[in-house]
């Protein structure tokens, strides 16, 4: 089995090493944290390592939930970032998976869906027909994405929530959790409610 290193000591790393042996085509051989929290997660030791060392064709694998860090992370790096699929979740075989992307427990991908790079579908989500999922979205478990939806880089969609089918979603935009999202909304919010609707705007990242 190929060795692979996970990069983030937090709570995400315990579900991707189970994702990740349960798909049993890698070894987690090291975690690794700019500054761990704990000294240990599993039987795996959290090392003190910058994730700006060299990494060169190393396999890896970011296990931080928030998708600006993992864009930071990963654009300095040169490291081999795989995909990792958990068993039980079902992905058509028509759906592009980008590097780097984590399909974890019982989430469900369907035809023609686009999932880009370093993204997370979270336990039990929902991914409908020809949605396109930008770079570093996460989203949390449970949620449910309604076919041809776009999702923009660096969103959260919060968990329990529904994005109804041909909506448009922002970039750096947080649905809250059990929103459900009836109309399109723009970058740089956090959107909650039922229908959902922008609470606050940030500062473009
Ligand atoms: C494996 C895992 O565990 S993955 C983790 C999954 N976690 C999530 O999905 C968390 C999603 N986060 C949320 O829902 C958060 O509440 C957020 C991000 C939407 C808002 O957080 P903050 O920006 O800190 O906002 P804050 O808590 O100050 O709330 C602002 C207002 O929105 C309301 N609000 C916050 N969240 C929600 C929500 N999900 N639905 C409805 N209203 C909400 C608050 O009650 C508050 O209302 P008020 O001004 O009338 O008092």
């Amino acid at each position: 089995m190929k060795e692979i290193s996970i990069f983030g000591g937090g709570a995400h790393a315990k579900v991707l090493i189970d994702c990740l042996q349960q798909e049993a085509r890698y070894e987690v051989t090291t975690i690794l944290d700019d500054h761990p929290a704990v000294p240990h997660i599993m039987n795996y030791e959290v090392s003190k390592r910058n994730y700006t060392d060299a990494y060169e064709n190393q396999s890896a694998i970011i296990s931080i939930t928030n998708g600006f860090i993992r864009k930071k992370i990963a654009s300095g790096l040169l490291c081999d970032f795989i995909t990792t699929v958990h068993p039980t979740a079902i992905v058509s075989p028509y759906v592009r998976l980008g590097f780097g992307t984590q399909i974890l427990a019982g989430a469900i991908v369907n035809t023609g869906a686009k999932i880009g790079n370093h993204c997370i579908v979270n336990t039990g989500t929902v991914v409908e027909h020809d949605c396109v999922i930008s770079d570093f979205v996460h989203l949390a478990p449970s949620t449910s994405i309604g076919g041809g939806t776009k999702i923009g880089a660096c969103t959260q969609i919060g968990i329990g929530a529904s994005v109804i089918q041909n909506i448009t979603i922002g970039a750096n935009v947080i649905i809250g959790a059990g929103a459900v999202v009836i109309t399109d909304i723009p970058d740089n919010c956090t959107a909650v409610g039922v229908p959902a609707k922008p609470i606050k705007f940030h500062d473009p990242q």
